[in-house]
């Protein structure tokens, strides 16, 4: 995958899958939420989670229209876009009919790529795979930096002094190493109370 994505703009999208569910993660956890996972990811993390999204050319090309038509039959009032890196993809004219249907626009984000889109709520969660730009730093609402291993605390340290100072900040467990990774972020938030521990609680009780 590479920038060829990122540019055009076009009535469709990638999609690998959508779903209503509540969002796992972050500030808005617990929240009833649409989820759009569009395909296309150019990071490359090791313990990414959904490594099936990386191939945009593997996912459907679905409209625009399509994809609005079906988030705002949900009762909800957020949809939440992610990925893959949904930064990837132009993302102006989704969110503006998104908002143009009644529904909060959510994005989780690395950041890596040029910023687009009208957002109510950023989600940064940057990678040492691949940077993420300072304005995606200066929009972010929340910093969730994911803890594979203890030096990843000062690596956090580096993002939180970037993003503004009412960014929410939440240290998340990498999965495969929750067990050895959680009791260092207790100890850490009890430490440095400006973080939070988010768990994935998806993964706990076993939604989407
Ligand atoms: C799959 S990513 C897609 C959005 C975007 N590419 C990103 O990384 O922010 C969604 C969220 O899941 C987190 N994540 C991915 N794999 C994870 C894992 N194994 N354990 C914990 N969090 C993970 C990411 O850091 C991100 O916050
Ligand atoms: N329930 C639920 N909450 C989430 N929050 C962020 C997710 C993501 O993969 O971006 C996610 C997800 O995949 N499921
Ligand atoms: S940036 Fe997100 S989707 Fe891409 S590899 Fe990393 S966690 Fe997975
Ligand atoms: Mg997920």
């Amino acid at each position: 995958m590479s920038a060829v994505l990122t540019n055009i703009k076009s009535t469709a999208l990638p999609v690998m899958e959508s779903f209503y569910t509540i969002q796992g993660e972050g500030f808005y956890q617990g929240h009833a939420a649409y989820f759009i996972r569009l395909g296309g990811c150019d990071v490359g993390c090791v313990w990414c989670d959904v490594k099936e999204s990386w191939d945009a050319s593997k996912h459907p090309s679905v409209e625009i229209a399509d994809i609005v038509t079906t988030a705002a039959a949900n009762p909800g009032h957020i949809a939440v876009i992610t990925g893959g890196e949904p930064l990837m993809h132009q993302l102006d004219e989704l969110t503006t009919a998104l908002q143009n249907a009644g529904l909060r626009t959510h994005i989780e984000t690395s950041g890596s790529s040029p910023l687009s889109g009208k957002w109510d709520w950023i989600t940064l969660s940057p990678k040492k795979f691949k940077a993420p730009l300072q304005e995606a730093c200066d929009a972010a609402n929340e910093l969730k930096v994911v803890i594979y291993n203890k030096t990843d605390f000062a690596w956090a340290e580096k993002y939180a002094a970037l993003v503004k100072p009412d960014c929410k900040l939440y240290l998340q467990p990498e999965w495969s190493k929750s067990a050895a990774m959680t009791p260092l972020i207790i100890d850490y938030v009890k430490a440095n109370p400006q973080w939070t521990l988010c768990l994935q609680i998806h993964k706990y009780i076993n939604v989407p």
